[in-house]
């Protein structure tokens, strides 16, 4: 395996009868890491959780987790797990579930801790049967996180939360997740922005970027420009070096890999435009472009 990997794949294929999941993907994971992993839905992302859980295996490659199999007991007592469903018994009381979940660590935090963490407080009495979708999902951080595992993967853990919650949410998880390795994935871009270091990109099961968010920002070494403008986008739509132009409520945008030649270009077409600004396009504007250059 290499060095102290939390997590690794080595040229991994996985496929469901004609269906090939996932093709040839490499990827490491070191600790303290925080990853989202990113991609259009059936690109693989859960194929590849499921891979790295053990929960499937691959028809080539290699996964190790914690330099072992993914089956290992020793492995799994060092992670901790939410998933999209959870097979909880509805009868199970919140307070009775996240017990019965730390007796299987070895080193669990403390049980007020957890529910504080979870947003639980109020709730432990409760049947998990007779939760709201969105406590049920809390039941299932506190869950994942209650035996204060080493690395947290977590299958898109933000769908169905309001958006208060989600907030919530990712303020508790980063005050536990401090030193921990965290692997997400999510379909919410601005969550990727927010809270991941890397991220992965992944697309009809290859890796299509994977790097700093930062980086992936910058694998289309474009910019954009935008300002408020009395002349619509089409004016500036022709000029050499930009990409394209769009409206974007009282504002023109341009996309461009040369902002420095543009500006003056721009300022001959319209002398009185305003608020003008360059800025890093947003994840998601990168992700779709990622995704449209290999469709
Ligand atoms: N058990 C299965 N049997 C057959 N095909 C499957 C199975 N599970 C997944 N697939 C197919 O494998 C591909 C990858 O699916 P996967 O669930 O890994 O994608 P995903 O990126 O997690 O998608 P989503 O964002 O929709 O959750 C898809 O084409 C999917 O239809």
């Amino acid at each position: 395996m290499m060095g102290d990997s939390i997590l690794f794949f080595q040229e991994v294929s996985k496929a469901y009868g004609s269906v090939q999941a996932l093709e040839g993907v490499s990827l490491t994971l070191a600790p303290g890491e925080k990853v989202a992993l990113l991609g259009p839905n059936g690109s693989g992302k859960t194929t590849l959780v499921h891979l790295s859980l053990g929960l499937l295996r691959p028809d080539r490659g290699r996964v190790e987790l914690f330099g072992e199999s993914p089956k290992s007991l020793r492995a799994r007592r060092r992670l901790g797990v939410m998933l999209q469903s959870a097979a909880i018994p509805p009868t199970l009381r919140v307070r009775e579930a996240v017990e019965l979940f730390r007796s299987y660590y070895p080193d669990p935090l403390p049980l007020a801790e957890t529910l504080h963490l979870a947003g639980l407080e109020g709730l432990e009495d409760r049947w998990y049967g007779r939760l709201s979708g969105g406590q049920q999902r809390r039941v299932q951080f506190a869950l994942a996180i209650c035996g204060n595992p080493e690395l947290l993967v977590l299958d898109e853990p933000t769908v169905g939360l309001d958006p208060d919650y989600r907030r919530a949410f990712w303020k508790s998880l980063y005050e536990w997740a401090q030193g921990k390795t965290l692997f997400f994935t999510t379909h919410y871009l601005d969550e990727a922005d927010r809270w991941a270091g890397r991220v992965v990109v992944l697309h009809k099961g290859r890796v299509r970027a994977d790097g700093p968010v930062k980086w992936v920002k910058s694998q289309l070494g474009g910019k954009v420009i935008r300002f408020r403008s009395r002349i619509g986008p089409k004016a500036f739509e022709g000029l050499p070096g930009v990409l394209q132009a769009s409206a974007v409520g009282d504002y023109v945008e341009l996309a461009t890999e040369r902002p420095e030649s543009v500006i003056p270009q721009i300022l001959a077409v319209d002398p009185n435009l305003s608020d003008l600004e360059v800025r890093e396009p947003a994840l998601e504007e990168v992700f779709h472009e990622l995704i449209r250059e290999q469709a």
